[in-house]
């Protein structure tokens, strides 16, 4: 076996990396490994996955049983060794788990979702019973691609909400149940998509592939282009869709979950009344009145939310603009209750009925940082989103380490990084946040507009160093800014968002209240509704849909938001958690192309170089002593080819001939604890080299005689690349 010095100069693991500091050796790495098709590195746990827009024979069963019950760190990184270990962590500590899966659109989140699902359903035990449960798991993802995934600009198949899912084991590691939350559905797709994208799937399955039968039931014809709710992307049929085969999936996912020929007629009725919906017209009269006559679009609404109740909402004495607001904000809001219902009632068929104890591995799949797109009210929740999450792995990671260092008996040293606890204050604190200063502005009587609501916020944070505007900011900063922008420093870097709308209406406030009174008639399906083409934060904030009006003066969406990932986090805080960051490789799906620019500003925006301050700090390394000295035994003529006394004896004798100083390594209960020092990278990579040399020996031995020399002189070879 040769070994070049070419397989020695990228790292598997950025931990490893002697420059930690430069983004670009992290970058050229990455490139490297990628040119390679090594799409996976690993900042110590956390998995890096490059997407390479291209099949990769590294997702076969063979592959899947090369990573089954193997050392997290004794194979080439791979999303399976990342759900192995997980997998195996759980079992072995008994504890809960959680795997966060982030990154911008596109880059692969869903995908490798998908592939931990998969691998835990071939390598997890398996019976009838617990077959039924994992193929419900299996089939709950095409059901809610459907509803929930859409053709946008950036990939043909994007998921339009943040998913989080848990998989429930009993204490054998039998898959036993799941629970699935849905976050952030992007409703307004319904009645709205931008040149070259679509609706979500299930509009366009529904009608491509509907059976006759079925169409002719709920009122529907065979061709996409006859609803206006589609019309707008302009963008039916696309090369990588095939909407009937996708249908028939969909079919047969939904008869896998047990959905009963009742709710399917029922959740396809809603999809029909939302697609009637949007064929809606209206008859304005000369002073302005309008009138919505939704009785044939909400046949299937009625049935399940208000049942026998005649639905008929009359706009009046609104226009025909304000009619067209009216129809498109009871479209999405039915659209997202249908997907609300959608996702309890997969959550019905994974409940796990047996009440024994069950240890889970929860999957979340979210939005990395937006900074591309119009930065508007939703990139500022995903965004924040994101800050929290940020908050979630400092907590967890330092209060791991520190609880490790107890456990080996080895003093606790305060670690250095970035705190952004006070960016989360700066948006979620009570009464003193952007949120609540959001939610105040919405709420108070009189003339309330986005531009006001800046002014409050500029009154509120003018002195935040995390905050900035147009008029606190100095001569230079200001010329990157709008008037009706505010600017955050996130701990992956400033954004800018803008808080107006397109067009604003005078008073916004009073025509809520009126707009709220017209709809109270409506049973259970009570929202209230702005100015159709302000889309400012003010109005964003205020597009709700309650249950019950006393709700209303409460709460806006993004303290509904704030107090979903508040749970959220509670649910998390209780896990050990690990990460996949995924990361674009460029813009164009194009196969193999790495894009330098695009890579390293999403390096930035996943927080990596953060993250791998934070696990680089204080002893990073550390492994058992007897795996420590198993690896690198080679290294030392003391140690090789065996040493026969305690392995933290040989593990000491190991270092310290390696050069490593007293302040460089602590010798723990049962490991060695290592700062990242240059020499330890030098190690690992020695490390590398030595498995191969044991492999070439192991072959000196079998050989004939003859050879044996051959073979000598290149282990001595590799030798002297080492030194
Ligand atoms: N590991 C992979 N191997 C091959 N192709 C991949 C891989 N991961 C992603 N892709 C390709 O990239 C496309 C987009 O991936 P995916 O849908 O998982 O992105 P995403 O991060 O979930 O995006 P969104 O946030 O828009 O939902 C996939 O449809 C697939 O073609």
């Amino acid at each position: 076996m040769i070994v070049t010095l070419s397989e020695t100069l990228d790292f598997r693991d950025f931990v490893l990396l002697d420059a930690h500091n430069s983004e670009t050796a992290f970058l050229d790495n990455l490139k490297k490994r990628f040119t390679e098709d090594l799409i996976y590195t690993y900042i110590g746990t956390l998995l890096i996955s490059v997407n390479p827009y291209k099949e990769l024979d590294i997702y076969t069963k063979k592959q899947m049983d090369l990573y089954m019950g193997v050392n997290f760190f004794e194979l080439p990184p791979h999303i399976y060794a990342l759900a192995d270990n997980v997998y195996h962590t759980m079992l072995s500590e008994a504890n809960n788990n959680f795997i966060l899966i982030s990154g911008e659109s596109g880059a692969g989140k869903t995908e490798a979702s998908k592939k931990i699902l998969q691998y835990y359903a071939v390598s997890c035990p398996s019976s009838t019973l617990l077959d039924t449960v994992r193929d419900r798991m299996l089939m709950s993802n095409p059901v809610l691609e459907a509803f929930g995934n859409a053709k946008t600009m950036k990939n043909d198949n994007s998921s339009r909400f943040g998913k989080y899912m848990d998989i429930q084991f009993d204490c054998q590691g039998d898959a036993v149940g799941g629970h699935i939350l849905s976050y952030l559905l992007e409703k307004s797709r319904v009645v709205h998509q931008n040149h070259g994208e679509r609706n979500f799937h299930i509009f366009y399955q529904l009608v491509e592939g509907g059976e006759e039968d079925l169409l002719r039931h709920l009122g529907l014809e065979k061709d996409t282009k006859r609803y206006k709710s589609h019309s707008p992307g302009e963008c039916s049929n696309v090369s990588s869709i095939n909407d009937k085969n996708d249908w028939k999936t969909v079919k047969n996912a939904l008869s896998v979950i047990d959905f009963d020929a009742n709710d399917i007629e029922h959740l396809f009725g809603i999809i029909a009344s939302v697609l009637h919906l949007g064929n809606v017209h209206f008859d304005g009269d000369t002073k302005g009145y309008a009138t919505l006559n939704t009785n044939a679009a909400l046949r299937w609404v009625s049935k399940i939310e208000a049942k026998s109740e005649e639905v008929k909402l009359v706009l009046s004495p609104f226009t025909v603009d304000h009619a067209i607001y009216a129809r498109d904000a009871l479209a999405k809001a039915i659209y997202g209750r249908a997907f609300t219902w959608l996702v309890n009632r997969i959550n019905e068929s994974l409940e796990n009925k047996d009440s024994g104890r069950k240890t889970v591995i929860g999957l979340l799949d979210i939005y990395g940082f937006e900074v591309f797109s119009v930065n508007s009210f939703e990139q500022f929740c995903i965004n924040y989103c994101n800050e929290k999450l940020q908050q979630l792995f400092i907590q967890l990671t330092l209060k791991a380490e520190q609880e490790e260092y107890e456990a080996e008996g080895i003093g606790w040293e305060p670690v250095q990084f970035f705190n952004n606890k006070i960016i989360c204050d700066l948006v979620e604190e009570k009464h003193r946040g952007i949120i609540s200063v959001l939610d105040e502005e919405c709420m108070r009587p009189g003339d309330a507009t986005d531009l006001t609501f800046l002014d409050k916020l500029e009154e509120k944070m003018g002195n935040h160093p995390h905050f900035v505007t147009y008029k606190l900011a100095d001569k230079k900063t200001r010329k990157s800014l709008e008037r009706g922008d505010f600017r955050l420093l996130h701990y992956a870097g400033e954004v800018t968002y803008c808080v107006v709308g397109k067009r604003r209406r005078k008073n916004t406030s009073q025509m809520s209240v009126n707009l709220r009174n017209m709809f109270s008639g409506f049973q259970n399906l009570l929202f209230y509704m702005i100015y159709s083409f302000s889309i400012g934060f003010i109005d964003k904030n205020n597009d709700l849909l309650y249950k019950n009006i006393k709700d209303v003066s409460a709460l806006g969406v993004a303290t509904q938001f704030k107090n979903s990932l508040l749970r959220l986090t509670e649910i998390l805080t209780a896990k050990e958690a690990w990460y996949v960051r995924c990361l674009k490789s460029n813009d164009n799906k194009q196969p193999g192309k790495f894009d330098e620019v695009l890579v390293r500003h999403q390096v930035k925006y996943l927080g990596l170089m953060e993250h791998l301050r934070v696990r680089r700090a204080g002893f990073a390394y550390r492994r058992r002593y007897e795996v420590f000295l198993k690896r690198y035994k080679a290294l030392c003529p003391a140690t090789w080819p065996h040493w026969k006394g305690v392995p933290s004896d040989g593990v000491e004798k190991l270092v310290q001939h390696l050069g490593y100083q007293p302040d460089e390594y602590k010798m723990g209960k049962t490991k060695i604890f290592i700062r990242y020092a240059r020499t330890l990278f030098a190690t690992e990579d020695a490390f590398e080299i030595s498995t191969k040399i044991e492999t070439c020996w192991r072959g000196v031995q079998a050989r004939k005689e003859r050879d044996r020399r051959a073979w000598a002189v290149k282990i001595i070879k590799q030798l002297v690349i080492i030194s």
